[in-house]
């Protein structure tokens, strides 16, 4: 009989191996006790032993402000009072009673203690006598144990990523957004034909609001956000989110801007509330709702209700469109578009719809990443509003998108995606859940991310479209006054998925590049734009990041590798100083060659071998955008007219 050297085994009588169990040698190593024993005599304790309490705990030393003062307990006092008051609802007379912590740990959370309560004053139902438990601010740790604990499709993937399920939607629900009209918004906002904000009245904001609250409260847990927008300092917004999913803090700790623990210490009172509600439906019988989902937003109020709709990206750009009411009133405009900056310091802007390449291309590995979709320029310069990214990822690939792909790890909230059960490795190409599948991380992924994330004055202004009739040049070179046409024009063919519904790309005109999150009338934002466009000398360029020799179904979309060369000879300057020829019809200046690009993509018909179909779907495009600017051809752009003149101009003439 062998032995292992950890003992000696001896036959016994039933011819079963005995093991003794007594040292031979003082310094053999052989048993469960040889190692220094832990510090506890309950197992209890040495699970208590395991987390130790996040700093600071007490004040920063020298912060001049109020809090600072405050013991521990008190500040603990107010955070909670605070949230309770974002809580409260006419079920009860305050807001309810908020213990932070998980209710399933009720025995290994010091925080549950009674002084940590804000007790109502009155009790008038059953719900007013129960706890509401808050899920402050949690670490992305916590909230993957509570998804994965709770939320039915929550994974790890082989990454390392938080696999979720956004439930019935998959995409933006712009048709059940609203807004409140009250006597200010009505002349403050836009409204009417192509105005994205559908009108309610405060009554039914606060039926729908009542609803949330009341949802949220019955809950055993809510989860609470207290974050930024903008990293503009001096404009930066405080925003708090309440929501019920672990997925939904963890999608906003990405997307918005963390604050330092001394910044949460500090945090106050909120310039923004969300109450998402998503897994709860409004009642259909309220008035102006026309589905079970709604979105609405009352600004002198500063809340945002979201019923119905567990897609995440409501949120984030429900919260752009609040960016869009406020930032203009400070003159400072504000963009759907990405940003990003060379070793030079030369800013660029990306604007454009969904799915044309502002995330895509303004990730880029020879330049530092402001940010990918939300930014303000005021007289400063570019800030992000955001203090992450939201990637496509369908088609996703670590050979053409290595940033994005090296991304997506722990931390990063992954929606909607399909992976193999047991390697859970994500197959990037699977759309059986949606074509919109998304990859939610914090900016800090992107290797080079500039933190914090503010940059000078644009230098290039480039206007992304994807165009599905293939008949847009890979890049032409525009004047100011092609920009504002082009800009209030927003042009794109939907790619399928982010708008719920939308399965087939579409012609669509959408203002500004992001008619669905502006709250002003388009012409306000077009006359900032060429006021700083103008004052700081940037060019604008339209790029087709669609496709090429024939429309969608026929010809093919222009490779990414090439729309980079294009990017990168926007970049250096390279491509201000090439040779320009004018197209028929859109009367836009396209290179006639450029490094790294075969020539003859430059000029769209020459991809065409029907020359004719070429020439028929040109004017076929050109009527739609011609159709399209009718609405605005009587609006005055800006203080100057000539500029108007030269806008209704820059547009196509057949
Ligand atoms: N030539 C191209 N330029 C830009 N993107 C392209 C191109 N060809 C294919 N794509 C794909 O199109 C999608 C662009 O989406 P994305 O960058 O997320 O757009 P946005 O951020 O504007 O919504 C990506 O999935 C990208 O891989
Ligand atoms: C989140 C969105 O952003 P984008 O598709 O522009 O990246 C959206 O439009 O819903
Ligand atoms: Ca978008
Ligand atoms: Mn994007």
């Amino acid at each position: 009989m062998a032995s292992n050297g950890n003992g000696s085994m001896t036959m016994n009588g039933n011819g079963l191996a005995k093991i003794q169990t007594h040292k031979k040698h003082s310094n053999e190593i052989c048993h469960d006790d040889s190692g220094p024993t832990v510090k506890a005599q309950t197992i209890a304790e040495l699970h208590s032993l395991q987390k130790k309490r996040s700093a600071p705990t007490t004040p920063i030393e020298g912060t001049q402000t109020p809090f600072a003062t405050l013991s521990e307990e008190e500040r603990h006092r107010q955070q909670l009072k605070s949230i309770s008051a974002s809580l409260a609802s006419l079920t009860r007379e305050t807001g309810p009673k908020v213990v932070k912590g998980d209710p399933a740990r009720k025995s290994e959370t010091p925080r549950v203690s009674h002084e940590h309560h804000i007790a109502p004053t009155i009790v008038v139902t059953d719900s007013a006598l129960k706890f509401t438990h808050v899920l402050y601010n949690l670490s992305p740790a916590e909230l993957y144990e509570q998804a994965i604990k709770y939320e039915k499709g929550s994974f790890i993937t082989s990454s390392g990523a938080l696999a979720t399920l956004s439930g019935a939607k998959t995409g933006r629900s712009p048709r059940d957004k609203r807004v409140v009209k009250d006597d200010d918004t009505e002349n403050e906002l836009w409204w009417g034909k192509g105005s994205p904000n559908i009108e309610m009245d405060e009554h039914t904001f606060m039926v729908n609001r009542e609803r949330a609250v009341d949802y949220l409260n019955s809950l055993d847990k809510v989860y609470v956000n207290d974050q930024f927008l903008n990293w503009d300092p001096e404009n930066k917004i405080k925003v708090r989110i309440v929501s019920a999913r672990a997925y939904h803090s963890l999608f906003m700790h990405n997307m918005c801007i963390r604050p330092t623990p001394e910044e949460l210490e500090n945090f106050g009172t909120p310039d923004f509330t969300i109450y998402n509600a998503g897994q709860f439906p409004c009642n259909r019988y309220t008035h102006y709702m026309t589905s079970s989902t709604s979105i609405d937003l009352h600004l002198a109020r500063r809340e945002m209700v979201i019923l119905g709709t567990q897609y995440a990206g409501e949120m984030k750009k429900g919260l752009f469109s609040v960016m869009h009411y406020l930032m203009p009133k400070r003159h400072i405009l504000s963009l759907h578009s990405g940003c990003n900056i060379g070793k030079d310091g030369d800013v660029a802007l990306f604007f454009g719809l969904s799915g044309t390449g502002k995330t895509t291309l303004s990730t880029d590995h020879n330049r530092y990443l402001i940010g990918d979709d939300e930014h303000c320029w005021s007289e400063t310069g570019v800030s992000n509003i955001e203090g992450g990214c939201y990637a496509k990822c369908i088609d996703l690939s670590k050979e053409k998108e290595p940033d994005i792909f090296n991304a997506i790890r722990f931390g990063t909230v992954l929606e909607n995606v399909v992976f193999d059960e047991h390697t859970r490795q994500v197959d990037y190409s699977d759309k059986s859940v949606t074509e919109n599948t998304r990859a939610a991380y914090p900016i800090e992924y992107i290797p080079n991310a500039l933190l914090p994330c503010v940059g000078p004055h644009p230098k290039n202004v480039i206007l992304l479209a994807c165009d599905a009739f293939g008949v847009l040049p890979p890049v032409s070179k525009l004047n100011l006054a092609q920009t504002m046409y082009h800009f209030i024009s927003g042009y794109t063919a939907l790619v399928a998925g982010t708008e719920d519904g939308i399965k087939e790309p579409q012609a669509t005109f959408s203002a500004c590049f992001g008619a669905a999150f502006i709250m002003l009338h388009p012409t306000k934002y077009a006359a900032m734009l060429a006021e700083k466009m103008q004052k700081h000398g940037a060019t604008g360029w339209l790029v087709n990041t669609g496709w090429s020799g024939g429309s969608y179904g026929y010809g093919s979309r222009i490779k990414l590798p090439y729309t980079r060369k294009i990017i990168d000879a926007i970049h250096s300057g390279n491509l201000l100083n090439a040779n320009y020829q004018k197209t028929e019809i859109f009367g836009l200046e396209i290179p006639t060659a450029l490094e790294g690009v075969p020539s003859e993509i430059l000029e769209p018909v020459n991809m065409w071998s029907d020359k004719k179909a070429y020439k028929e779907t040109l004017l076929k495009l050109a009527g739609l955008f011609k159709k399209n600017f009718e609405t605005f051809t009587n609006y005055k752009i800006g203080k100057d007219s000539k500029l108007t003149e030269e806008i209704l101009a820059a547009g196509p003439i057949f």
